[in-house]
Parts: structure tokens; C-alpha cells; sequence
């Protein structure tokens, strides 16, 4: 151990992450820091630890969840392969490129299984609230041991935030809410598309939350989708009783009425609206202010706080990539604090390195850049590290594809296959159970 103390808050992908990058350190026999992980939760996972609950957790702790039940990989899995612990590794085979919740949670949980380092991390334990001193140069950290209801502050060098930005719905009121006549709910409490069998359904929004509860509840019976957006709508092949329209107006009764003059009947509302980056436990002077976008706001290398560069972000990103950003930007923040990596000490400069990454990214807005401009910023952080380097250009290959099977059928774009750019093999077909089954679990995906 360095003496130092470092917190991190949050057991999901990112802070994980971090605690895999400081366990590899120590097994090639450096000496690292004291780690603490607070996590909120009793297990660790973060999106990805599923509960059945909404609302508050068991602990009276706003649930983080905003996963559903049948929730399958979004994007391909070759774009987000842990480039030190591969699919096939952890499955001991090679498995489809769109695997359901359970499944990639068991991958991030087996790489840090692995590690040995559950017990560095204090479940069931929310920060309340962390504070900077200039004299001391420690972080007091507060937080609420929910097992032993108790409230304790510890101090630490640094501190490391990994909480998330998308458990803190944004959630929008439109004229006649108060009194529609159905089930109105965020995309954050949406669970099971069973519910929705047999009804007409509003789908606000067009991002991927839009794009995959309306193709769920689709899936799964509903009777009709309706989907509006605000700029621009989502452009896919739908089938039949699936219609985009413009932005809502306003709801009578079960009646919803859009800006272009026309209405539909609706029996739920889905709001798809987005998240807030959202930190109460954090002082003005700390707390990250940022749209969810590629360059966040404030970050020199995407990680390092500009106001007080003992603070660091993971994760905060808008995310094309996932877990191997998230491991990029946790080996860097690692070497950044064992002093492997020197961060500028001049104010200035950091904010023009924020500044240049803000300019590129406003310079094309197109999908295809912000995929490569993320894949370049991967490049960049693991570059200075000894993160296992791999064919980022590969991965972003998989995201390119992925967009264009999206757009020939986005009822079975899961039905394709890509090579891991880790291992070099090809991922079998499997075709997801999108019609009548309702079986997701791990071992019958396996199986296939
Ligand atoms: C509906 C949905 C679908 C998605 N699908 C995909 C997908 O298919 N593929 C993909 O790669 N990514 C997907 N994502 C993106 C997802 O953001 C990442 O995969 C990943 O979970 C982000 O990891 P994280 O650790 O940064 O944040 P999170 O997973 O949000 O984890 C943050 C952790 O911090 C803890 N925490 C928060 N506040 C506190 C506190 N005050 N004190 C203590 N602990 C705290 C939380 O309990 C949680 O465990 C999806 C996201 C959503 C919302």
C-alpha cells in the first residue's frame, strides 16, 4: 500500500472497472492505494444488478435500475469485450453477439470474481455527501452503512465517481397528464412488456429507450405503438400497427393529440425521455454539470475534474462504447493517481483540452463520426497504459454494422453476428426469441 486512500462511489461497469485496473497493478506486484467502494445496492452490477422493484429500493434509497426483464444487449457485445477477459474466457466458448441482461451481467461479475476484490466494496452503503479541504487535501467522505444504520465519514486522497447518469429519469409534463385516463410511466419503471399486451401504447421519445420498449411491447402483444418525437422521428421499417408521429400536444381523457392536428387512442403513455446527470451527494463546487454528450463538459481526458484534479469521472460520457471505455478511462485514472501519468497543473491547460475535444465533437454530429470519435478517445487513454491494447477500429467496425442491420430490420437486427476483435472469432447465430418466447435466461441462451 502508498498510504493513499481512495474512494470510489459505485460497484457498477465503470467502478468496477477501476477496482479490476487497481487489482492488476497489485498482481504485477506494484504497490497501489487503500480502495474503498461504496455501493448503494447489495450486490454489485449497477444497471445491470436487475430488480423487479421502481420506486425505492429496499433501504428507502431511490432504485438505480432502469433495466426491464427481457432486456437483450443493445449493441453488438464484440463493441464492449473486456479487452484482458473475453466471452469466450468467461463462457469457456464463443456466444452470439446479443446476449439478454443476465448474460452480460455475469461476464462483468466474472472478471472481477476473478480479481478477488468483492471485498473492497461496502454494499449497501449510499454516499450522502463528500467535501473537499484545501488545508488537509482530503476528500471527507459521508455516507449511510444501510446494514448497521449508520452514518460515518472517512477521508480519503482521491475520489473516484462511477454512479451512473441513467437512473434519474427526465420527465416531462404535457397538458391533461394529470388526468389521463391510463398508465403513465418513465422508461426508468418500465419492467415487464407483458403489461402491455392488448393495449395501445405512446411511446415518447426516439432514442434507443424508444426503439427497444416500443419493439418489446410490440413483441409482446401490444395492440398498437405510437411513437413521437420531438426533431426528428426514428425512420425504421415498422411494422403495420406501428406509427411515428410528431411531438405530443396534449392528452383528453384516453385521447392523445399531436402537433400536426391528429390524435390516437392510447392506453399508456412510456415516457422515453432521457436521464439527468445527477449527483446529490456532491458540493457546487465538485459536482459535474454536463448534457449527455461525447465531450463532457469540465473533464480534461474525459476523467480528471478541472476545478480539482484529485476528483475524477468515469463513465460520464455519452456511451457508444461501454465497458471498454470505461476500462480505458479506468487504467489512465489509475496510473494518473500512482503518478504514472502526469496531469498539467495549469488550470488552462486542462480546460483547453476540454475545450479541443468540445470542438471536435460540434465540428460533426453525424452517428458514424461519434462512433469513431469515441473509438479515437479509447485509443488515446489506453495508449498511455498498460491496458491490453486491442483493434479499436474492429470494434467500431461492429457499431458501424449494427447501424446498418438496424436500418434494414429493426425487429431481428439481433439475429446478426460479428467477430470478436479480442479472440478473432465469429459469434454463432442465434435468433433471439422476439415472437413467443419468453425465455431469456442464461442457460437456455447458452445453449444455442
Ligand atoms: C435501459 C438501458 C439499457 C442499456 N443497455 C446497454 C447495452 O445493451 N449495452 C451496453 O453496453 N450498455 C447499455 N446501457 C448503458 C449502461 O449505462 C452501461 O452499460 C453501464 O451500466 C454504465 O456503468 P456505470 O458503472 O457507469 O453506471 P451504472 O451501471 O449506473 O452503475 C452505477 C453504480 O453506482 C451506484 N451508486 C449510485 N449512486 C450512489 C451513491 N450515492 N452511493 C453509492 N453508490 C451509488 C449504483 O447503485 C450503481 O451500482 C444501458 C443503459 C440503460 C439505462
Amino acid at each position: 500500500m502508498t498510504g493513499k486512500r481512495i474512494a470510489i462511489i459505485g460497484a457498477g461497469p465503470s467502478g468496477l472497472a477501476q477496482l479490476r485496473a487497481f487489482q492488476s497493478a497489485a498482481a504485477k506486484g506494484e504497490e497501489i492505494p487503500e480502495i474503498v467502494c461504496f455501493e448503494k445496492q447489495d450486490n454489485w452490477g449497477g444497471l445491470w444488478n436487475y430488480t423487479w422493484r421502481t420506486g425505492l429500493d429496499e433501504n428507502g434509497e431511490p432504485v438505480h435500475c432502469s433495466m426491464y426483464r427481457y432486456l437483450w444487449s443493445n449493441g453488438p457485445k464484440e463493441g464492449l469485450e473486456f479487452a484482458d477477459y473475453s466471452f469466450e474466457e468467461h463462457f469457456g466458448k464463443q456466444i452470439a453477439s446479443y446476449p439478454p441482461r443476465a448474460v452480460l451481467f455475469d461476464y462483468i461479475e466474472g472478471r472481477v470474481k476473478k480479481a478477488g476484490v468483492r471485498d473492497w466494496v461496502r454494499f449497501n452503503t449510499a454516499v450522502r455527501w463528500v467535501e473537499f479541504d484545501e488545508d488537509s487535501g482530503l476528500f471527507t467522505v459521508t455516507v449511510h452503512d444501510h446494514a448497521k444504520d449508520h452514518v460515518y465519514s472517512e477521508t480519503f486522497d482521491h475520489v473516484i465517481v462511477a454512479s451512473g447518469h441513467f437512473s434519474v429519469p427526465n420527465v416531462p409534463h404535457y397538458p391533461g397528464f394529470e388526468s389521463f385516463n391510463g398508465r403513465l410511466l418513465h422508461a426508468h419503471d418500465f419492467r415487464d412488456a407483458r403489461e402491455f399486451s392488448g393495449k395501445d401504447i405512446l411511446v415518447m421519445g426516439s432514442s434507443y429507450s424508444a426503439e427497444d420498449i416500443g419493439s418489446q411491447c410490440w413483441k409482446y402483444g401490444a395492440k398498437s405503438i405510437t411513437s413521437c418525437y420531438r426533431s426528428a422521428p426514428m425512420g425504421f421499417h415498422w411494422p403495420d400497427n406501428w406509427e411515428e408521429k410528431p411531438a405530443l400536444e396534449r392528452v383528453e381523457g384516453n385521447t392523445a393529440y399531436f402537433i400536426d392536428g391528429t390524435s390516437k387512442h392510447v392506453d399508456a403513455i412510456i415516457l422515453c425521455t432521457g436521464y439527468k446527470h445527477f449527483f446529490n451527494f456532491l458540493p457546487d463546487d465538485l459536482r459535474l454539470k454536463t448534457a449527455n454528450r461525447l465531450a463532457t463538459a469540465d473533464l480534461y481526458k474525459g476523467v480528471v475534474w478541472v476545478h480539482n484534479p484529485k476528483l475524477f469521472y468515469l463513465g460520464m460520457q455519452d456511451q457508444w462504447f461501454t465497458f471498454n471505455m470505461f476500462d480505458a478511462q479506468a487504467w489512465w485514472v489509475r496510473d494518473a493517481i500512482m503518478g504514472k501519468i502526469e496531469i498539467p497543473a495549469d488550470k488552462e491547460t486542462l480546460l483547453e483540452d476540454v475545450r479541443e475535444r468540445e470542438t471536435r465533437e460540434e465540428a460533426d454530429p453525424d452517428t458514424k463520426y461519434a462512433i469513431t470519435y469515441q473509438g479515437d478517445y479509447i485509443k488515446e487513454l489506453v495508449a498511455e497504459t498498460d491496458y491490453p491494447s486491442f483493434d479499436i477500429d474492429g470494434a467500431s467496425e461492429a457499431f458501424f454494422e449494427w447501424k446498418k442491420h438496424k436500418a434494414k430490420d429493426i425487429m431481428a437486427f439481433r439475429d446478426n453476428c460479428y467477430r470478436s476483435v479480442i479472440t478473432g472469432s465469429m459469434a454463432p447465430v442465434h435468433h433471439t426469441p422476439w415472437k413467443d418466447a419468453l425465455d431469456d435466461s442464461m442457460e437456455s441462451y447458452l445453449q444455442n
